[in-house]
C-alpha cells in the first residue's frame, strides 16, 4: 500500500485549469519531491490531494484511504504547511502551536518548545510581528507538532535563510529515519536532489516526468564559468559543454555530462577562478521536458 496515490487527478477552476490527470505514487518512508516553477500546479494537487479543494475527476488515497470520504480522520496522521500561511495576528506562536495541539488531543507541550528551539523561533512574540520567514518557521513546527506520520509541504524553504534552510533539512532527514514520509513541493532544483529520491515535474498543470535523482543529476546541466590565469591555445572544450563564450580571460559554457569528466578537463589547465552553478528550472524544461 501506499503512503500516498495520486490518481488522474484533475481540477479545473471554472474553466481555468490548476492540474490535468495527474498521477503520482508515493512509498511510505519515501522523501519524494515535486518541483515546479510558478503556476505549475503545485499547490492545487496538494490542496486536493489532502481534501481541501474538491476534484473535478480523479482519486486520492492516503494510506489506501479515500481523502474524502475519510479526510477527517487521515487528516489526523498528516502534517500539512501551506504555501502560505495565514494566522490569527493577535495569538503569540506559542498560543497558536498550543491550540493546534488541543485539536489532536495534545495536553503535554514539550515538543512545542523543542521544535521552537530547534527553528530558533520567539514562541512569545505576536503573529503580526513575526517576520515572514518566522512566520513560515511557525507553519513548519505546527505541521511537525502533533508528530505526524506523513508530511506534506507546499514550498516549505521560501522565506528561510541559508541556515534556517539547513536545519530544517536536517530535521526532515531526522523525521524520514524514523519512517515520516515526506512530500514537499519546491521550484529550486538543488533543494529536491538534497534529499529525495523520486521528483515529480510538473508543468502547466501536467506531469511531465517522473524522475529517479541519479537521472536528474545526470541530465542537469551545469553552467561553467572558467577564468584562466593565462588563455590557453588550441583549446578544446570537454564533450558535453556547448553554448561557449568568451570574455577576456573568461570562458562560459553550459555542460551536461560526468563531472569527472569536467574536473579532469580543468585539472590540465591553469585555472585562476571558477563556477559551478546550477540552471534555472526554465533552462531544464527547455532542455528536457519541453513538449
Ligand atoms: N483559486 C483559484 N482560482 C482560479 N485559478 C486558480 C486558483 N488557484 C490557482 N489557480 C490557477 O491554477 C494554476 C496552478 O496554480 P498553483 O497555485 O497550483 O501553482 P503552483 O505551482 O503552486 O504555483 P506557485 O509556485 O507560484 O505557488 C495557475 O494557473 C493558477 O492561476
Amino acid at each position: 500500500m501506499h503512503a500516498i496515490e495520486i490518481k488522474n487527478l484533475t481540477k479545473y477552476y471554472g474553466k481555468s485549469m490548476g492540474i490535468e490527470d495527474v498521477s503520482i505514487s508515493i512509498e511510505k518512508g519515501e522523501v519524494y519531491g515535486f518541483i515546479g516553477p510558478n503556476g505549475a500546479g503545485k499547490s492545487t494537487a496538494i490542496r486536493t490531494l489532502i481534501g481541501l479543494l474538491q476534484p473535478t475527476s480523479g482519486s486520492a488515497t492516503i494510506n489506501g484511504k479515500d481523502v474524502f470520504q475519510h479526510g477527517a480522520s487521515l487528516r489526523k496522521s498528516i502534517g500539512y504547511l501551506p504555501s502560505e500561511v495565514h494566522y490569527y495576528d493577535r495569538m503569540s506562536s506559542r498560543e497558536l502551536l498550543e491550540y493546534h495541539c488541543r485539536f489532536y488531543g495534545i495536553k503535554d507541550y514539550t515538543k512545542i518548545e523543542e521544535l521552537a528551539s530547534d527553528f530558533e523561533l520567539d514562541l512569545d512574540k505576536e503573529i503580526e510581528d513575526l517576520s515572514f520567514g518566522n512566520k513560515k518557521k511557525c507553519g513548519i513546527i505546527q505541521a511537525m507538532v502533533h508528530e505526524p506520520e506523513i508530511l506534506i509541504l507546499d514550498e516549505p524553504t521560501s522565506g528561510l535563510d541559508p541556515l534556517m534552510q539547513n536545519v530544517f533539512f536536517n530535521k526532515l532527514e531526522e523525521l524520514n529515519q524514523k519512517g515520516v514520509t515526506i512530500f514537499f513541493s519546491s521550484h529550486v532544483l538543488s533543494e529536491i536532489q538534497r534529499i529525495c529520491k523520486r521528483a515529480a515535474i510538473i508543468r502547466n498543470g501536467r506531469i511531465v516526468a517522473i524522475e529517479n535523482i541519479d537521472g536528474l543529476l545526470k541530465k542537469q546541466m551545469k553552467l561553467v564559468k572558467v577564468i584562466f590565469k593565462e588563455v590557453p591555445s588550441n583549446l578544446v572544450l570537454p564533450e558535453g559543454a556547448q553554448k561557449k563564450t568568451w570574455s577576456n580571460k573568461k570562458l562560459s559554457f553550459e555542460y551536461i555530462g560526468s563531472t569527472t569528466v569536467l574536473i579532469n578537463w580543468l585539472s590540465n589547465h591553469e585555472v585562476f577562478d571558477l563556477t559551478l552553478t546550477e540552471p534555472d528550472l526554465e533552462s531544464l524544461f527547455m532542455n528536457y521536458y519541453e513538449r
